[in-house]
């Protein structure tokens, strides 16, 4: 057993199969099982990672043998709904062996000899991959999976307690093209204390408006917060360990421990409910964020894309325009009740992320036993003092601004700016959420202002007070004059 989910490289003896995939398989014979249980899992959304994993150890590792008799004996898990017919089951098989084909390519010196095999991104434009097993989704996305996170009784109480509140949660808001429309899902924002609740509610702000319904976390909520905390943190160190350069936190990530003291909860009321591409507001969070991610009942897909910037030049060639169109392809990772979703440091400047409804296309929805046609979705998040809004930049309006990351163009990319909480061009451009807000119109006054943070992610005006430097200094810490006037804003990927 241990073998098949050791991540590293073994070769598998291809079957003699007739099904016309013999000569894709031969091709991947150095498939691992993590790329193995990938194309599976995207075949089987919904059968247990571990059934899957059965499946291949019965067939000595051969995908198209598992993948026969996965059609052939449906999964004996209870909640699995019968897999999708053998053809759209082949062609998804395809199709995820086209993408790994495509996903090593030979770089060259300029002798033509080999230097490495660089990764490509996986996905491909118009294509939907999807992605199951921990392993891959932790390879190919910015998230990691934990299945099974909390003990099968644990989990349910949790579920038992947010289904009653769930019934008088609001739809949230959504603001797109300059006009406010409701979300097809209902949220509601849980702090830890009644005291802090009153505090949000008067002081922090969502594109221009307090929200309305801030609530105090329940019993259960927050016994399972420490479990998430101890559990992220576990994460993030690993992710920093074995995925970013040279083992090292990103810039502005900060150093500390994770300490979820807010969330949001999400309830999405049969198949149709969703929420649509976005990112989440940096304001509170601070640059890099990491959110933990839980999910209860009913299992939906959660599908991300990547942002990527413009090509330099102003007249992109076809290839560029392909290479951006195929590295902006969406992957969709099906969510199982309690499952816990990190989304690591390098995910909300980067990647957009959606709940898609769940159509007869996607197979739909499976009811869950406790929960019915509905999910619950916690996002356990961490608004970190620095942030709050009381040393939030001001703008115009006198009101804290919003923080965004600028991602689009080239010379400015990676950097953030404190922007009027009003939306204007932008932010309609973007789409991007106001929760439950109450909807509060206007032009806003269209301030913005370079943000700067040291390695930390700290204000930097914060992190010189900190060190004993001057107080409050920001001119200090402004750019030469040309660079920080900004006479157009600049566009930017994040709410
Ligand atoms: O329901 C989910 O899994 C995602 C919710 C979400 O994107 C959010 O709370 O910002
Ligand atoms: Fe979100």
């Amino acid at each position: 057993m241990d073998a098949y989910v050791s991540r590293k490289r073994r070769r598998v003896s291809v079957q003699d199969e007739t099904n016309g995939l013999k000569s894709k398989a031969e091709v991947h014979e150095e498939q691992t099982t993590d790329e193995k249980l990938a194309i599976l899992s995207s075949v089987f959304e919904k059968v247990p990672y571990e059934e899957l994993l059965e499946a291949l150890l019965a067939h000595d590792g051969s995908i198209e043998r598992a993948l026969e008799s996965l059609l052939d004996n449906p999964s004996s898990s209870s909640h699995s709904p019968p897999p999708l017919k053998k053809t759209s089951a082949m062609n998804r098989v395809q199709s995820f062996l086209h993408f790994a084909e495509q996903s090593q390519s030979e770089q060259t010196n300029k002798d033509g000899n080999a230097l490495k095999t660089v990764p490509k991104p996986l996905t491909k434009k118009g294509k939907t991959l999807y992605l199951y097993s921990p392993p891959a989704i932790a390879q190919h996305t910015p998230c990691t999976i934990i299945h099974n996170f909390l003990p099968p009784s644990l989990a349910n109480a949790l579920l038992q307690e947010l289904l009653p509140e769930a019934e008088s949660f609001t739809s949230a808001t959504f603001r797109l093209f300059d006009n406010v429309v409701k979300s097809p899902h209902t949220a509601s924002f849980y702090v830890d204390s009644l005291a802090e609740a009153s505090y949000q509610k008067s002081s922090y702000l969502y594109n221009g408006s307090t929200l309305t319904d801030v609530r105090e976390i329940l019993p259960v909520m927050r016994q399972v917060s420490a479990l998430v905390k101890e559990a992220v943190n576990s994460e993030i160190e690993k992710r920093i360990k074995e995925h970013y350069p040279d083992g090292k936190k990103l810039k502005y990530q900060s150093p500390g421990p994770w300490i979820p003291n807010a969330a949001f909860v999400n309830c999405y009321n049969g198949a149709q409910q969703s929420v649509g591409y976005h990112t989440d507001q940096l304001s509170y969070l601070g640059p890099h964020p990491v959110i933990g991610s839980l999910s209860l009942g009913v299992q939906r897909e959660f599908r991300i894309r990547r942002i990527v910037p413009r090509p330099n030049s102003e007249n992109p060639t076809q290839k560029e325009l392909d290479e951006l169109a195929d590295a902006q392809g969406q992957i969709s990772l099906p969510l199982p009740h309690n499952s816990l979703l990190v989304m690591h440091a390098e995910m909300q400047e980067t990647w957009k992320h959606s709940i898609a409804p769940a159509g007869a296309s996607t197979g739909g929805i499976t009811p869950h036993p406790i929960a019915g046609n509905k999910r619950i979705n916690i996002t356990y998040r961490w608004y970190r003092e620095e942030f709050s809004p009381e040393y939030t930049p001001k703008c115009k309006c006198g009101v804290p601004c919003v923080l965004k990351s600028v991602l689009r163009r080239a010379k400015t990319v990676g950097r953030y700016v404190w922007m009027c909480q009003t939306p204007g061009r932008v932010e309609a451009e973007s789409g991007e959420g106001v929760r439950g807000t109450e909807g509060k119109e206007g032009k806003g006054c269209g301030h913005f202002e370079w943000a700067e943070f040291d390695d930390d992610g700290v204000p930097m005006w914060l992190s010189e007070q900190r060190r004993g430097g001057k107080e409050n200094d920001l001119e200090e810490e402004k750019l030469p004059a040309d660079e920080n006037t900004i006479h157009a804003a600049p566009e930017t990927a994040t709410g």
